[in-house]
């Protein structure tokens, strides 16, 4: 296992040959008060665009969310793996691979709902085949909501929860990012790339342990432990790095 640092290598130089990974919120969008907030920059379908003919379409969002919310908030649809890799879309036209029926999920969002409609400060955020408790804009709450979510998973099976940035999920626990990204490097356009992937938050670390393995590149966004190796300090300068690979691929290709 890679050691966990606080900090990491300066950005690196683009290479033709990346297959990118890219996380999404903390990643391409700031982070926001709840997760209809949030705002993507008005050029990222632009930039998208670019790295996607810069690198032979191996381009692929990597998300917590479910791919349909991220088709709706980045305007482009790309391959790539939501609700932690539960779901898969291996082509920008494929069909999304649906999850397997997550038993249990429905019951942990019935027993938390109380909670939520006790406090509209609370968000229950219901995803396919996983469930999401968000206390970011009750931050003091978020003992309870743990205690809650504890409770309402027990007695389910094969589902555990995970920490994100100030939200508990519940989600099944055979996927991780690390399976997805697993999963799309051993298809075109991504097979026999380099895997580059970038995210900001705890539930990314599985993508960078693979990623690592795959002798790949690894980006952390923002503070925090994390065993990816390169840095950079904020979701702006990120955006800022992905348009100069956009640029430069586009010349040199
Ligand atoms: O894997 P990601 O694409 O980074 O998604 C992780 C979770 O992101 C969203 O929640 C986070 O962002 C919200 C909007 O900025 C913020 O309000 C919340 O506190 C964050 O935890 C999303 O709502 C979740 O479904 C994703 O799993």
């Amino acid at each position: 296992m890679d050691s966990m640092k606080e900090d990491g290598l300066p950005l690196p130089a683009p290479q033709p040959g990346w297959a990118l990974f890219l996380d999404f919120d903390g990643t391409l969008t700031e982070l926001a008060p709840s997760p209809d907030a949030v705002v993507v920059d008005p050029a990222m379908p632009q930039v998208l665009a670019g790295l996607l003919e810069g690198l032979g379409g191996a381009v692929a969002v990597v998300s917590g969310r479910s791919l349909a919310e991220v088709d709706r908030l980045l305007g482009v649809v790309l391959p790539g793996a939501g609700v932690h890799g539960l779901e898969l879309r291996t082509h920008r036209d494929a069909e999304i691979r649906p999850p397997a029926e997550a038993e249990g999920i429905a019951v942990i969002a019935s027993v938390l709902t109380p909670l939520v409609e006790a406090d509209p400060r609370l968000i229950l955020e219901t995803k396919p085949g996983a469930v999401a408790l968000h206390y970011r804009r009750a931050p003091e709450r978020e003992k309870e909501c743990r205690a809650a979510m504890k409770a309402a998973v027990a007695g389910t099976t094969g589902i555990h929860v995970i920490d994100g940035k100030m939200v508990l999920e519940a989600k099944p626990d055979h996927v991780n990012k690390g399976y997805a990204i697993e999963n799309l490097m051993q298809v075109p356009p991504f097979a026999g790339r380099v895997p580059v992937f970038a995210g900001d938050d705890r539930t990314d670390e599985d993508g960078f342990g693979v990623v690592r393995a795959l002798k790949g590149v690894t980006i952390k966004i923002g503070p925090g432990l994390s065993r990816a190796e390169y840095r950079v300090a904020s979701v702006e300068a990120f955006i800022d790095w992905l348009k100069e690979v956009a640029s430069v691929l586009s010349d040199t290709g």
